[in-house]
């Protein structure tokens, strides 16, 4: 029973009042037994208060009127009632007994045949019988509940007998039998050790083992095997059981297949080291890479070998062929550089179209050669994509170490410079990294600074070049020559660093400087009165490409007031390189527009004669390399007189370059060429010294006429 403070509260369902009054009488002598009783009279009343359910007990009276206690026993049952019932009847009744014990009566008394000692203890077993088996029901309902639980649960869960020789299982639940494909009858009686295939040393495996030696929970990861041999990681956590005394009787283990999750992060922890497109290492995995090779090199005094390949005309297969095709390519490539490699190599792709090569363990630094030759080769056969027949070549940069270098990444960079070396060599070659290389690509970057702070001060200066007529001697025009006045270094000359503008960009405000520069000169020249005619411009091919480059001439005439035919723009066959009908329209707009134009440097470079038929230009300019060997090397006059017979059935004049020498002059004008230009006429010169030669020059004693 219960200890409560309260006094128990009976009910007494009895039509007979002086029944009443004799059982109030025996309780309140019932030693040990406070309660207070109620009464109340027939079935009705009766049915009213089992539905209250305000007592702890109930003495129900056989007879009721015309109506039998047995109907509230019944009554009860159906509602569910749960509190203990007595029955009392007037004659001791074997069969009543037995009826009203099975409707859920918890004692049977005959009136008069008890006393205040017996009915405080029928009252009390009652209560204790009531109470214990409303904790069984509790428990058997927990004791369900458990057990849905454990069927419905995703994780698998397993029982095991802790005292039982070979701690063998005794329950496994669906999930187990879906995660494993055992069932429960294959894994009942067995010792988990079923699950583990051969793969018995695991650390796991170990760290369970003296987990329940100590009789602790432990969480470990196992590779485990199913029911048909496929591996799967199980996440298990076991904990101990222990009984009422602390005594572990059974081990439980809750267990998650936890593969789709490994393989999710193996599959993260992969392409955080891999190139997606290509499978091949990234930048991350390379710089690992790199690092363990400096560390064997160093180690066994080999020589490690990096190579940084970079493909030659991809960019327009890309950009034209789009990039499924790009990228079909990359792949192929990434494949074919893979097969000339050996197993220790590293070949990772950078990003783009750049790949590095790793060559951790070489007996000889020239090694290296053979690799860069095979792959150089691979890379130029062709590729057969979309039907098409397509082909890329590859520029590479070697570097080598002996592993003896604190930042191995360096050597990505000593690569990177050999290979942009390589690729200004004309593409599809390779170049060493040597410390030359470095003092150069320093010694430029060192030029670009100082360029920017001449660019900004305007620290630059204008020479002029005059153009001799050959016939009449006089000054037909004078090419401006740009000169960078250093204060450490001298004059630098633009051969220097216009190539270095060019790659940076800066040449564009340099070009814009000059351009303005040179027509104002002109212009001063003309105003002075001085008849030079007119002032030629070299244009860089980035600046003359420039969408705006039009506009830049327009307003250099027209902030200066130069007569548009007073200007003369000098541009090279690069220009036509990149988009040669672009460039044959842009010349067209620029000759129409009033200025004459010359082609520069003829005879080098590009030199494709079959578009010089369609350009709208005035004058070719024979380069000065034809001309210094002009007498002593018979293939540089034949070259000289062919260019100048070829112009002139094109309409075009011709102006021979680097005239030093009065033999050339004479030369030259044997073959017909129309101006000459050359320190054996004047030197660049600046403005004030152009205007002194000006007024000073007389046709006769210049030409040759
Ligand atoms: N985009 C621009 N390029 C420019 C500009 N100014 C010059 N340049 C280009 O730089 C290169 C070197 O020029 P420079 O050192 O000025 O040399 C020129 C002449 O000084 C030189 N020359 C002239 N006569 C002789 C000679 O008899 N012998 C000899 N050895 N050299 C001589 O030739 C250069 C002229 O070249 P070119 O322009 O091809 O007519 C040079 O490529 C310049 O073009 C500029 O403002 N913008």
């Amino acid at each position: 029973m219960t200890p409560t403070a309260q006094p128990l509260r009976l009910l007494l369902i009895e039509d007979d009042e002086d029944d009443y009054l004799i059982l109030r009488d025996l309780l309140d002598e019932a030693a040990g037994l406070s309660c207070h009783l109620d009464w109340v009279s027939g079935l009705a009343a009766g049915k009213a208060a089992l539905a209250r359910d305000a007592h702890d007990l109930y003495l129900i009276d056989y007879r009721l009127g015309a109506d039998s206690g047995l109907e509230l026993l019944e009554y009860a049952g159906e509602a569910g009632r749960l509190r203990p019932m007595i029955l009392l009847t007037g004659q001791d009744d074997t069969e009543l007994d037995a009826r009203a014990l099975a409707m859920g009566a918890a004692d049977y008394l005959v009136k008069g045949q008890f006393d205040a000692r017996q009915l405080g203890r029928a009252i009390r077993y009652a209560l204790e019988r009531s109470a214990a088996s409303e904790r069984l029901l509790q428990s058997n309902a927990r004791a369900a509940l458990l057990q849905r639980c454990l069927e419905a649960s995703h994780n698998g869960v397993l029982i095991v007998d802790a005292q039982a020789p070979g701690r063998p299982v005794i329950y496994v639940n669906p999930a187990f039998e879906q995660i494993t494909g055992y069932s429960a009858e294959e894994a009942l009686g067995r010792n988990c050790r079923f699950l583990q295939g051969s793969e018995t040393r695991q650390s796991g495996i170990e760290e369970i083992r003296r987990a329940l030696a100590a009789q602790r929970e432990v969480h470990v990861v196992l590779r485990n095997f199913r029911k048909d041999g496929s591996a799967f990681w199980n996440d298990l956590y076991i904990a101990p059981v222990p009984d009422e005394r602390g005594v572990i009787t059974h081990y439980i283990g809750v267990q998650n297949d936890i593969s789709e999750r490994k393989h999710f992060e193996s599959q993260l922890a992969y392409n955080a080291n891999h190139d997606v497109l290509t499978g091949l290492p990234n930048r991350a995995l390379m710089e690992d890479r790199l690092e363990q090779g400096c560390q064997i090199a160093r180690r066994y005094q080999r020589q490690l070998g990096v190579m940084l390949l970079d493909l030659d005309g991809f960019k327009p297969i890309n950009d034209t062929l789009g990039h499924a095709i790009g990228d079909r390519m990359l792949v192929e490539v990434a494949q074919r550089l893979a097969a000339e490699l050996r197993p220790g190599d590293t070949l990772a792709r950078l990003g783009g179209d750049e790949f590095v090569i790793v060559l951790p363990d070489l007996a000889h630094g020239e090694d290296v050669l053979a690799v860069a030759e095979r792959l150089i080769a691979c890379v130029a056969r062709p590729y057969r994509l979309n039907e098409l027949d397509l082909h890329v070549t590859a520029s590479i940069g070697i570097t080598l170490s002996d592993g003896a270098i604190a930042q191995p990444m360096q050597l990505i960079q000593q690569a990177d410079l050999a290979m942009y070396q390589a690729k200004q060599r004309g593409r599809n070659n390779y170049q060493w990294y040597t410390e030359h290389l470095n003092r150069q690509v320093s010694e430029s970057m060192t030029l670009r600074n100082e360029l920017q702070k001449a660019i900004e001060a305007l620290s630059f200066e204008l020479h002029y070049q005059p153009q001799i007529d050959a016939r009449s001697g006089a000054v037909t025009g004078y090419e401006a020559l740009l000169r960078w006045p250093h204060a450490e270094q001298g004059m630098i000359s633009p051969a220097r660093f216009i190539p270095v503008a060019e790659d940076t960009g800066q040449i564009i405000p340099i070009s814009l400087w000059v351009l303005a520069r040179a027509c104002r000169d002109a212009r001063r020249l003309q105003l002075d009165g001085l008849q030079g005619g007119a002032v030629s411009v070299n244009i860089s091919a980035v600046h003359f490409l420039r969408d705006n480059f039009l506009d830049s001439v327009r307003e250099a005439l027209r902030a200066s007031d130069l007569p548009p035919r007073c200007l003369e723009l000098e541009i090279t066959e690069s220009v036509l390189l990149e988009n040669a009908e672009r460039a044959i329209a842009l010349l067209r707009e620029l000759k129409a527009l009033g200025v004459g134009l010359a082609l520069d440097d003829f005879g080098t470079g590009y030199s494709s004669l079959s578009y010089l038929k369609d350009l709208p230009i005035d004058k070719v300019k024979i380069d000065r390399s034809f001309i210094r060997d002009l007498i002593d090397d018979p293939r540089d006059a034949a070259v000289t007189r062919g260019i100048i017979s070829m112009a002139h059935h094109l309409d075009l004049q011709v102006v021979a370059e680097g005239v030093e020498t009065a033999a050339q002059a004479a030369r030259l004008f044997d073959s017909q060429c129309d101006v000459f230009q050359g320190y054996y006429y004047a030197r660049p010169m600046p403005l004030s010294e152009l205007e002194d030669y000006l007024r000073r020059a007389r046709p006769a004693a210049l030409g040759l006429a």
